[in-house]
C-alpha cells in the first residue's frame, strides 16, 4: 500500500490555517484514527506539527468489531501510534443491530460516544471534502433541512471534546497523494467498496456521472453547505426568540404561536421538539408530523413521545414526562409515603408531589400513620365523594385529564383504600372541609 508519488508540501500549512484560535491554550489534541488513509494522513500532519512545537498528540481508534478485520485495524494503529510516539486509546464498543437503524448510523452513533470519553481538549477528524459533498447529497436524498444541508463544521465547539475536521477543505486525491509522497501506509476498510451502503453508492456510482456533466459540483455543494450552516443558524436565532416570547411557566402558548408566520410556527416546534430529545432525535418526517399534529390543535390534543407525551388543551402545549411506569411499580411495588412531606420526589417517579393548604384537602396527619403510600390505576378504583364512591374515569373526565396520562396517574392509598387522586380530589372519608392539604403532582417536563 505504500507508494510514492507528487509531494504536496502545502497540506500542514492549510491544516494549521485551519485552526480558528491558533493563539488559544490548545495542549493536547486526540486523532480519530481509522487505520484508513485519511486518518493515517491526519496523524502524520498532526506529529509534524508537535515536532515544530505544535500540540501534543494522542489518537484514538474505534474497534467497532464489524469486520473480521477488526483486530487487524487496531494492531495497524497500535504499532503506527508506537512508531510515532503517540499514546493511542482503543475504544472497543458493540453496534447493535436492532429497530431498523442502518449499521452505519448505530456504528457512527456508538462511536461518537466513545470519541466523547475523550481527556483530551479536541478531537480531530480527517473527514475531507469529498466527505462533505456526499454528506450534502446524502442529505439531500434524505429530504433534510437546512442544518441537516449544512453537513459538518470545520470547527465544532459545541460537544465534547470540541471536534476540528482541518481537512475539509482538501479533495481525496490531494490526501492520497501526500500519503503516496510520504511513504505512509494504511488499511484498506473493505466496506468502502459495498454498494449496499447508500454513501459508497453515492461515491461510485451517482457522484462520477455527475462530475461528468458538472465538473464543479463540488464546490457547488460546499457552497451550498456553507449557505445552509448560515441559514441554519439564523433559524435558531429567531426560533430561540419566538420561544422566549410564547414560552410561559405553563408551557408553550399556542395563542402566542398561532401570532406567527406558518414558517415561523413550524421553525419554533421543530426547534422546541429537537430540544426535548437532543440526544434520540424523531426521524424527520415523524417530527415533521408532530409538527402538523400540534398546529392542528386547536381542541384538546395529545400524543404519546419516546418519554411521555405532548398534550394541549387547545390554549397550551405543553411537554409531560412520563409519570412512574407500570414496568417500575411492578418492580418496586407502592411507594411509601414518608413522614416529612412539603414535597416529595418519589423513587421510580418522574415528578415531586407536593402540598398546598386549602379547603377540602386531606385531613392533618393523615401520612403520619405512616400507611399511605403512592400507587398507580390498577383498575376499578373508586374514590368516596359525598355523592357517594365515584369511579376515576368519571374523576378524570371532569377534571379534564388527558386520557393518556391517566394510566400513569398517582394515586395515594392509606393501605388499601384510595385517598386522593392527586391534583383531582380527596375522599370525603378523610377531607378536612376547612383548611386541609392538597396534593398536587409535578411531572418533570424538559
Ligand atoms: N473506527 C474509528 N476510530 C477512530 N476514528 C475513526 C474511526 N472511524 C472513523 N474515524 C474518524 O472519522 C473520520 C471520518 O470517518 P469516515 O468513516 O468517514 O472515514 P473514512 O473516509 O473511512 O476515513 P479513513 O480513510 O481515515 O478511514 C475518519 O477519517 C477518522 O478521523
Amino acid at each position: 500500500m505504500a507508494a510514492t508519488g507528487k509531494k504536496q508540501p502545502d497540506l500542514l500549512q492549510r491544516l494549521i490555517a485551519s485552526w480558528p484560535e491558533s493563539d488559544s491554550g490548545l495542549s493536547v489534541l486526540e486523532v480519530g484514527l481509522s487505520g484508513g488513509c485519511d486518518s493515517v494522513v491526519l496523524l502524520d500532519l498532526c506529529c509534524r506539527w508537535r515536532a515544530e512545537g505544535g500540540p501534543q498528540v494522542t489518537a484514538v481508534h474505534v474497534h467497532h468489531g464489524l469486520s473480521p478485520n477488526a483486530d487487524a485495524w487496531a494492531d495497524f494503529c497500535r504499532e503506527l501510534c508506537a512508531s510515532r510516539g503517540v499514546s493511542l486509546r482503543i475504544e472497543h464498543v458493540s453496534v447493535a443491530m436492532a429497530g431498523g437503524k442502518s449499521v452505519e448510523a448505530e456504528a457512527r452513533r456508538v462511536r461518537y460516544a466513545a470519541f466523547a470519553r475523550s481527556s483530551a481538549n479536541l478531537l480531530v477528524l480527517a473527514h475531507h471534502c469529498d466527505d462533505q459533498v456526499e454528506t450534502v447529497w446524502l442529505q439531500a436524498l434524505r429530504g433534510g433541512g437546512p442544518r441537516a444541508l449544512a453537513a459538518m463544521p470545520v470547527w465544532q465547539p459545541g460537544v465534547h471534546p470540541p471536534l476540528w475536521r482541518p481537512l475539509l477543505g482538501v479533495r481525496r486525491v490531494e490526501i492520497e497523494a501526500y500519503a503516496c509522497a510520504h511513504g505512509l501506509s494504511w488499511v484498506e476498510d473493505e466496506s468502502n467498496d459495498s454498494l449496499v451502503y447508500r454513501r459508497n453508492w453515492l461515491r461510485h456510482t451517482l457522484l462520477p456521472q455527475i462530475e461528468a456533466a458538472v465538473p464543479h459540483y463540488r464546490s457547488h455543494a460546499v457552497g451550498l453547505a456553507a449557505r445552509m450552516a448560515d441559514a441554519a443558524s439564523i433559524l435558531d436565532e429567531v426560533a430561540a426568540g419566538d420561544l422566549q416570547r410564547v414560552y410561559t411557566d405553563e408551557g408553550l402558548s399556542l395563542v402566542g404561536l398561532r401570532k406567527l408566520s406558518p414558517a415561523r410556527q413550524r421553525n419554533l416546534l421543530l426547534t422546541w421538539l429537537e430540544g426535548l430529545h437532543p440526544q434520540a432525535r424523531l426521524p424527520r418526517p415523524e417530527e415533521l408530523r408532530v409538527v402538523q399534529g400540534m398546529l392542528a390543535a386547536t381542541q384538546r390534543w395529545q400524543r404519546a413521545m419516546m418519554d411521555g407525551w405532548l398534550v394541549s388543551d387547545g390554549q397550551t402545549l405543553r411537554h409531560l414526562k412520563a409519570v412512574g411506569s407500570e414496568k417500575a411499580t411492578r418492580q418496586e411495588g407502592p411507594v411509601p409515603f414518608p413522614e416529612e412531606v412539603p414535597r416529595w420526589r418519589p423513587e421510580g417517579w418522574s415528578g415531586c408531589l407536593s402540598w398546598q393548604r386549602k379547603p377540602g384537602g386531606l385531613k392533618e396527619g393523615v401520612w403520619h400513620e405512616g400507611r399511605v403510600c403512592l400507587k398507580l390505576r390498577a383498575g376499578g378504583e373508586r374514590l368516596q365523594q359525598k355523592v357517594g364512591r365515584k369511579p376515576l374515569k368519571t374523576l378524570f373526565q371532569e377534571a379534564g385529564v388527558p386520557e393518556v396520562l391517566r394510566p400513569g396517574w398517582p394515586l395515594l392509598f392509606l393501605d388499601e383504600e384510595l385517598i386522593a387522586v392527586v391534583g383531582v380530589a380527596v375522599s370525603s372519608a378523610w377531607q378536612d372541609d376547612r383548611l386541609g392539604w392538597w396534593p398536587e403532582w409535578q411531572p418533570d417536563a424538559s
